[in-house]
C-alpha cells in the first residue's frame, strides 16, 4: 500500500505555515503581472474591465474604497493581507460597516493578526503561485463526433434485428441508425455464445448494445416468453441511478412488446416491493450487486435456473469499488443453480454468456473479468487502442490553473458564465470529491434561496402499494434557487448518503423539461456517484471542480457531456504547481484531437462573470448603484466577502464548511499513487485552499486535537502508516466517492 502523502496529510496546520514543497516551485508571472499583460492586450481578453491595477497607482484615493486590498497597495507584497478595512467598506458598500466589524479584518500586516488573532487574506495577492501553462491563442477547431449514429447505410434491420423491434426504434424511440458499437456488438451478439469485454467511448450507446440482441433473442424465441417463463437475463451496474436508467430504457423497448417484463432491485428502502415483484416474475432484471446477492439469499421466489445472459455494466467500476467478492458470489449462485435444459428455450443461449462493458478497461478488471467471462472477445471501438481510452473527439475540454484561495470564486464565475436557452434547460454538472463538500458547496450557491422539498416532489407509494415509503425525520431539500449564481440558477445536489428517495427525486426533477424550466439553468453538485453512465440531457457543461482520482474516472465525468454525437464541453480545475503537469502527463493522451484541449485563463472567467454584475438586473431592470463598470476583481472579491459573512452569522455553516474542507484534504490524499506526482497533499497550500471554503483559517481539526496524543504511547510509524492507509481507503467508497 501507498503511504505517501497519508501521514503529512494528518500533520497538525498551525494555518499560517506553507508545507515544503516537494517539487519546483512554479514559475510565471505573478497575478498583478499576469494582469497588467493581459490589460494590455498581451492576453485575449476584452477591453470593457478598467485596469484596477493601474488605476489603482494613479488614484489610491479613488480606490480607497475597494475591498481589493491589493490593488492598492500596489507591489507591496507583504501588506496585502486585508480585504479591506471598515473605511474603505463604509465607502463603497455602506451597509457593509456593520459587518466588517463582525468580521473582524485587520490592516496588519502578515497573515495573523486581528481580534481573536484571526485574519482575513485577500483573494488576489501578488503571492499567489501562478499558473505557467501557456494560454491556448490557436483557433478552436472542431472535430467530427466519435459517437454518433452511424451515416452510412447500416440500419437495426440490417443487422438482424426483428422488423417489430426495428420499427419501434426508428418510428417510436427516433434512433434512424446504429452507432459503431451497437453494429458491432448487435451483429455478434445476435447469434452467438460467445462472452465479450466491450469497451466504447462515453455515450457512444452502449446500453442499447447489449440490451437489443437479448430482447430480439427473448422475442425470436419460439415458444412465447411472458413473465412466467423465468428469469433471463441479469444487469449488474456500480450505481442504484444507472440501474434505474437502464431499466427505464428496457420498458421503453419493451413497449413494442408487452409480454417480456424488465425489473429492477436496487438498494434503498423498498426490499419487500422489490421482492413482491420479483414475485410476479421478472425476465430481465437490472441490479447492484449488494442488494441482488441480498435477493439471492433471501427471496425464495427468485428462481435464475434459466439465467443466459450477465452484463457487467460499467465493470471497471464495479470492481474499483470492490464488489469483486460479490460478484463472484453472484456467479457462483448462479452456477451453482443453472439448470439449462437445450430442448427448452431452443432459441436461447445453451449457456450463459457473460459481458463486460465500459469505456474505460484498465488491465486489473480485464484479469477480473477473465475470472468471469470464459474465453471472451474484446469488442473495442475506441479510437485509441484497447488499452487507452480517449475522449469523444467533438467535446472540448477547458483547463483552468486557478491558485486556491480564487477557486469558489472562480467556480461561481463558470455557472454565472452559462449561456440560457428561451427554449430550453441549460444544465451543469460540478464534481467534487467528497459529500462533505457537495453539501457545503450547495448551501454556498442556495443561500437566500428559495427550497423544495421531498414532501412536495416525491410519490407517495410503491406502485403495488403494498409498502409505505418511510419519511424522513426531517424535511430534506430536492433543489433551490442559486441567487449566489444569479436568478435563474436551480442548484441540486447527489451523493452517496443520501437518502435513496431523495437520490431518485433529485435526478428526476434535475432531468424534468417541463416547459417552466425553460431559460433556467439547473446545476447539479455531485460526487462520482454522477460520473458513470448517467444519461441525462443538454449538458452544458461538465464541471471538475476537484480533480479526479484517476485519469479514467475523468473520462468518465467528462463523458455526461459530448454524448451520441452531441457538441460538448468539460473544464477541469487544476492548481499551479505540479498540478498542471497533468496537462501533458495524462490529459492530452486522453484529448489527442488538435484543438481539443484548451488552456483558459482564470481571469477571463472572472471578468466575463463579474463585469456582468455592472448589468441591469434581470428583473427589475435597473442598474446596480454600487456596480463600478469593469471592476471585475472588486465584484469577485465582494461575492467571496459575502460567503465568508454567511458563514461568520451561520455557525452551522461554518461547522459545515470546516468539515467540507477536512474531507477535501482527506478525499484529496487518496489519489492513486501512479498520479501523486500531480496531486501530492504534501504540496497544498492549505492555508489558501482554506480560504476556498470561506473560512479564515484552516481547520484544527484537520490534524489530531491538541493534547490529544498527549501522555499517548508513540505508534509504531509503520503500523500508524498502514492504519491510516487503511483509513483511508476505507473512508474512500463511503465518504469521498459513492
Ligand atoms: N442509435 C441511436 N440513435 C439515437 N440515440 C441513441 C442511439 N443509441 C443510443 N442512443 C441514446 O444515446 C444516449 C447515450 O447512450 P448510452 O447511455 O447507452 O451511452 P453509453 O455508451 O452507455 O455511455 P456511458 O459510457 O457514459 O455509460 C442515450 O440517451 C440513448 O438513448
Amino acid at each position: 500500500m501507498d503511504d505517501d502523502g497519508l501521514i503529512m496529510n494528518f500533520a497538525i496546520p498551525d494555518g499560517t505555515q506553507t508545507f515544503k514543497k516537494t517539487a519546483p516551485k512554479a514559475g510565471g508571472l505573478s497575478w498583478r503581472e499576469r494582469r497588467a499583460k493581459f490589460k494590455l492586450g498581451e492576453g485575449a481578453g476584452p477591453k470593457s474591465g478598467v485596469n484596477s491595477i493601474a488605476v489603482a497607482k494613479r488614484a489610491p484615493r479613488e480606490n480607497k474604497g475597494n475591498f481589493n486590498k491589493p490593488n492598492r497597495d500596489g507591489q507591496s507584497k507583504d501588506k496585502q493581507n486585508s480585504e479591506g478595512s471598515s473605511g474603505s467598506q463604509k465607502r463603497s458598500h455602506p451597509e457593509e460597516l456593520a459587518e466588517s466589524k463582525k468580521l473582524k479584518f485587520t490592516e496588519k500586516s502578515g497573515e495573523k493578526g486581528g481580534i481573536n488573532n484571526t485574519y482575513v487574506s485577500s483573494l488576489f495577492t501578488a503571492q499567489t503561485k501562478g499558473p505557467t501553462l501557456e494560454e491556448t491563442t490557436a483557433e478552436s477547431v472542431s472535430h467530427q463526433p466519435s459517437n454518433a449514429p452511424l451515416k452510412d447505410d447500416s440500419t437495426f434491420e440490417g443487422l438482424g434485428l426483428t422488423e417489430k423491434l426495428s420499427q419501434h426504434l426508428t418510428s417510436s424511440m427516433k434512433y434512424v441508425a446504429p452507432t459503431k458499437v451497437q453494429r458491432a456488438v448487435i451483429s455478434k451478439m445476435i447469434d452467438s455464445q460467445q462472452d465479450y469485454f466491450v469497451k466504447a467511448q462515453t455515450g457512444s450507446g452502449k446500453t442499447l448494445a447489449f440490451v437489443l440482441p437479448i430482447i430480439h433473442r427473448l422475442m425470436t424465441e419460439p415458444d412465447l416468453i411472458t413473465r412466467l417463463s423465468g428469469l433471463f437475463a441479469v444487469i449488474l451496474t456500480p450505481t442504484r441511478e444507472l440501474a434505474v436508467q437502464i431499466h427505464a430504457v428496457l420498458e421503453s423497448i419493451l413497449r413494442c412488446h408487452h409480454h417480456i417484463v424488465p425489473g429492477v432491485v436496487v438498494g434503498g428502502e423498498k426490499k419487500k416491493s422489490e421482492k413482491a415483484r420479483i414475485r410476479k416474475g421478472v425476465n430481465i432484471l437490472v441490479a447492484t450487486p449488494g442488494r441482488l446477492a441480498d435477493h439471492l439469499e433471501n427471496t425464495t421466489s427468485l428462481d435464475v435456473s434459466q439465467v443466459r445472459w450477465l452484463v457487467l455494466d460499467e465493470g471497471d467500476r464495479l470492481v474499483e469499488l470492490g464488489f469483486q467478492e460479490t460478484i463472484t458470489k453472484i456467479t457462483d449462485h448462479l452456477s451453482q443453480h443453472s439448470r439449462i435444459n437445450s430442448n427448452k428455450w431452443i432459441e436461447l443461449p445453451p449457456r450463459r454468456v457473460n459481458i463486460l462493458c465500459s469505456a474505460t478497461m484498465p488491465d486489473d478488471v480485464k484479469q477480473f473479468g477473465s475470472t468471469i467471462l470464459e474465453k471472451p472477445e474484446m469488442i473495442s471501438i475506441d479510437r485509441g487502442s484497447e488499452i487507452n481510452a480517449t475522449a469523444p473527439d467533438q467535446l472540448v475540454l477547458k483547463v483552468l490553473t486557478v491558485p486556491p484561495k480564487l477557486r469558489l470564486v472562480t467556480l461561481a464565475a463558470c455557472l454565472k458564465n452559462v449561456p440560457l436557452h428561451s427554449e430550453e434547460v441549460s444544465r451543469s454538472i460540478v464534481f467534487l470529491s467528497c459529500a462533505n463538500s457537495v453539501d457545503y458547496h450547495f448551501d454556498v450557491f442556495a443561500h437566500g434561496g428559495k427550497t423544495t422539498l421531498l414532501k412536495d416532489v416525491e410519490e407517495n407509494e410503491d406502485e403495488e402499494g403494498d409498502e409505505k415509503n418511510k419519511k424522513p425525520t426531517k424535511p430534506e431539500i430536492v433543489y433551490s434557487t442559486a441567487p449566489q449564481i444569479n436568478s435563474n440558477s436551480v442548484v441540486f445536489r447527489l451523493h452517496g448518503s443520501l437518502s435513496q428517495q431523495l437520490r431518485s427525486a433529485t435526478i428526476l426533477a434535475f432531468i424534468s423539461n417541463a416547459a417552466a424550466n425553460s431559460n433556467k439553468h439547473f446545476v447539479l453538485l455531485c460526487t462520482d456517484v454522477a460520473s458513470r453512465g448517467l444519461d441525462m440531457p443538454n449538458i452544458s457543461n461538465v464541471v471538475e471542480y476537484d480533480p479526479p482520482f484517476t485519469v479514467d474516472d475523468h473520462l468518465h465525468r467528462i463523458g455526461r457531456s459530448a454524448r451520441l454525437g452531441k457538441a460538448g464541453e468539460a473544464t477541469i480545475f487544476l492548481l499551479p504547481g505540479e498540478e498542471e503537469g497533468y496537462v501533458d502527463g495524462k490529459l492530452r493522451v486522453v484529448h489527442p484531437k488538435k484543438g481539443s484541449l484548451r488552456i483558459v485563463k482564470y481571469e477571463t472567467i472572472l471578468e466575463n462573470a463579474f463585469s456582468q454584475e455592472d448589468a441591469p438586473d434581470n428583473k427589475t431592470g435597473k442598474k446596480d448603484p454600487k456596480a463600478k463598470a469593469g471592476k471585475w476583481d472588486m465584484h469577485a472579491t465582494t461575492w467571496h466577502l459575502e460567503v465568508e459573512r454567511w458563514l461568520l452569522e451561520n455557525t452551522a455553516a461554518l461547522e459545515k464548511a470546516s468539515n467540507a474542507f477536512v474531507s477535501h484534504v482527506r478525499a484529496y490524499a487518496t489519489h492513486i499513487g501512479l498520479e501523486k506526482m500531480y496531486f501530492n497533499v504534501k504540496t497544498l497550500h492549505l492555508g489558501h485552499l482554506a480560504k476556498a471554503f470561506g473560512l479564515r483559517e484552516t481547520p484544527k481539526k484537520l490534524g489530531s486535537k491538541s493534547g490529544e496524543n498527549e501522555g499517548k504511547k508513540k505508534e509504531d510509524p509503520r503500523k500508524k502508516m498502514l492504519r491510516l492507509a487503511r483509513l483511508a481507503e476505507k473512508s474512500k467508497a463511503s465518504e469521498f466517492n459513492y
